[in-house]
């Protein structure tokens, strides 16, 4: 993976930032405001066969593709991860992210367990993944009401599928739990930060310490 570098003029390999939780959770929510916050991350926009929701733009929230684009893009080797997830197909799309990485960008991502395990699996050492947590069942039914914006069947069938996506928590990095969307993220965005400057991915130390005791040694 190339390197960029950090905001201390230090080269970094950039990292892949990985949110997942049950659906309602909060993943969205707070990856509009890491996006907004956090200079040099980029969204990975994943390609979709689900309908659009009120208010999605294509090619901002999702690309909206159809299965048979889906498949092809499957075919083509052009995902970097894929999933089913609620009866429909989900995937990264792989040049943008390797284009952002290389870029010296950390990237973002808002997708499943499935899709952690995959990325795991390529790139362990460079994927930082969080697992986001509702406070209660209660509050997840009504976050997925207030969002407004699936039927109510389709709520029940995310509501069913809860505790099987919570059930991968374990697998994550870190775990934050979303009672109040200020509080958690800030947990996010610290953990982002401490992970960039973490001394394994921060692959300009070497040199900038012998240039410092170069200069000690006069
Ligand atoms: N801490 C919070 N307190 C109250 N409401 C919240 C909180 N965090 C998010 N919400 C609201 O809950 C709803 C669901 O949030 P969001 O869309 O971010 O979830 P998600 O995890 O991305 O869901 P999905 O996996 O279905 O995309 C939204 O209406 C959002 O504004
Ligand atoms: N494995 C992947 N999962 C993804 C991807 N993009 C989104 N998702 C996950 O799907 C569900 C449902 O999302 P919604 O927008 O329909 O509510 C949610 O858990 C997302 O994290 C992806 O590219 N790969």
């Amino acid at each position: 993976m190339t390197t960029g570098h950090g905001t201390d003029g230090v080269e970094r390999r950039g990292l892949m930032f990985v949110l997942s939780s049950p659906s309602g959770a909060g993943k969205t929510t707070l990856s509009r405001m890491l996006i907004d916050r956090m200079p040099g991350l980029r969204m990975s926009v994943s390609a979709t066969t689900r309908a659009m929701r009120p208010g999605e733009v294509d090619g901002r929230d999702y690309l909206f593709v159809d299965k048979a684009k889906f498949d092809a893009m499957v075919k083509g080797d052009e995902l970097l991860e894929w999933a089913t997830v609620f009866d429909n197909s989900y995937g990264t799309p792989r040049a943008p992210v390797e284009t952002a990485l290389s870029a010296g960008q950390d990237v973002l991502f808002d997708i499943d367990w499935q899709g952690t395990q995959q990325l795991r699996e390529k790139a362990r050492a460079d994927v930082v993944s969080v697992f986001i947590l509702p406070p209660s069942a209660g509050d997840l039914e009504k976050r997925l009401h207030s969002r407004a914006q699936d039927s109510d069947e389709v709520i029940r069938k995310r509501m069913s599928r809860a505790s099987h996506e919570m059930s991968h928590w374990a697998e994550y990095d870190y775990i934050v739990i979303n009672h109040n969307v200020d509080d958690a993220f800030a947990e996010v965005q610290s953990i982002l930060k401490a992970e960039r400057l973490k001394r394994e991915r921060r692959t300009g130390l070497v040199s900038f310490v012998r240039g410092l005791q170069g200069q000690l040694q006069g």
